[in-house]
């Protein structure tokens, strides 16, 4: 059994269980159930708090976990990223009372509240500044106002929790974040283990490029079909079928789906037709 560690609460957990599911893993139906068993796809999954995961992935006997880099860099743990999931991009960042700090060298002598001391503590070692960090388990954007502390160190995605405490950030972000599956630095699991990590992480790629590409079909005259493949070359190359009309062809391809809409304005500018994109459900690449 593949033994895997998962978010059980907290802005990780909703999108790691719906990208585990889409995947074809069993996902727990309670919130309350700690320990999952699948036994179709031999995995076993353990769901717990997104700060402990990388403790206990580095701890051996978990195999793999999902959790953000910032809490894997937080933790300390002896673990390392072996996929980024594309999820829960985020930064990390000082932030202040506009006006009051401008850079990192004024943090000297102050305090700095934050539930990420490891991350703040390292990047002030780094930086050579002495200041005091002070612990708190949330909602951190509070504390300034209510005096435990000068400067917050927190995660910020669009930036309405700061704005909303009247708070701006400085510096440069200390990290960027995003979900990723983590494994113990350098493991080297019995080659059964290995072998179900792999097919793991290609089920999981599978994911993200079903979500990230649709497939474009149109049809083109024959004349034109240099040009069209220029915009859609696909992954490998794309598939081009006759068409019963002599002198045009069909052509599939996989399209970045951000991309899409612009790529079926040029090829209808082209004289490309019928032009269709559908969804891809699942693929292994
Ligand atoms: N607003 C956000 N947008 C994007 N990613 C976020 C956001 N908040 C947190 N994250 C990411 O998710 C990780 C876990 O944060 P989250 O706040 O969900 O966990 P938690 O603080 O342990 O749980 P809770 O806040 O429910 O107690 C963060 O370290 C960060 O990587
Ligand atoms: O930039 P934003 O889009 O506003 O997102 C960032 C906020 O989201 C997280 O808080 P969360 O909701 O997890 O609460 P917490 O502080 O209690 O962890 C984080 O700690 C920030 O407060
Ligand atoms: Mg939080």
């Amino acid at each position: 059994m593949l033994r895997i560690a998962v978010p059980n609460k907290g802005s990780l957990s909703g999108p790691a269980s719906a990208m585990l599911h889409e995947a074809g893993y069993q996902m727990r139906k309670e919130s309350k159930e700690l320990v999952l068993v699948d036994p179709v796809n031999e995995v076993e999954f353990f769901y717990l708090r997104p700060k402990d995961i990388a403790i206990y992935v580095s701890a051996g006997k978990l195999d793999i976990g999902i959790t953000g880099q910032d809490l894997l860099i937080d933790s300390g743990a002896d673990a390392e990223v072996i996929l980024p999931l594309g999820f829960a991009r985020s930064t990390f960042r000082f932030a202040a009372k506009p006006g009051t700090v401008s850079g990192i060298e004024d943090l000297a002598g102050k305090t700095i509240a934050t539930s990420y001391e490891g991350i703040v503590a390292k990047h002030l070692a780094e930086a050579g500044v002495n200041a005091s960090v002070v612990h708190l388990d949330g909602a951190v954007e509070t504390a300034i106002e209510l005096g435990v502390a000068q400067v917050i160190a927190d995660v910020v995605e669009t930036g309405t929790s700061l704005r909303n405490a009247g708070l701006e950030v400085f510096g440069d972000p200390i990290m960027k974040s995003e979900a990723a599956v983590i494994r113990r630095t350098g493991a080297e699991p019995d080659p059964a283990v290995q072998l179900k990590i792999e097919q793991f992480l290609r089920r999981l790629q599978g994911v993200l490029v079903a979500r990230s590409y649709v497939m474009m079909d149109y049809d083109c005259r024959a004349e034109h079909l240099e040009r069209a493949v220029a915009l859609t070359p696909g992954l490998e190359s794309p598939t081009i079928s006759p068409l019963h009309n002599e002198g045009w062809v069909a052509v599939r391809s996989m399209v970045p789906a951000k991309d899409s809409q612009r790529v079926m304005d040029d090829l209808y500018a082209l004289g490309a037709r019928a032009i269709l994109t559908t969804a891809i459900h699942a693929c292994r690449l």
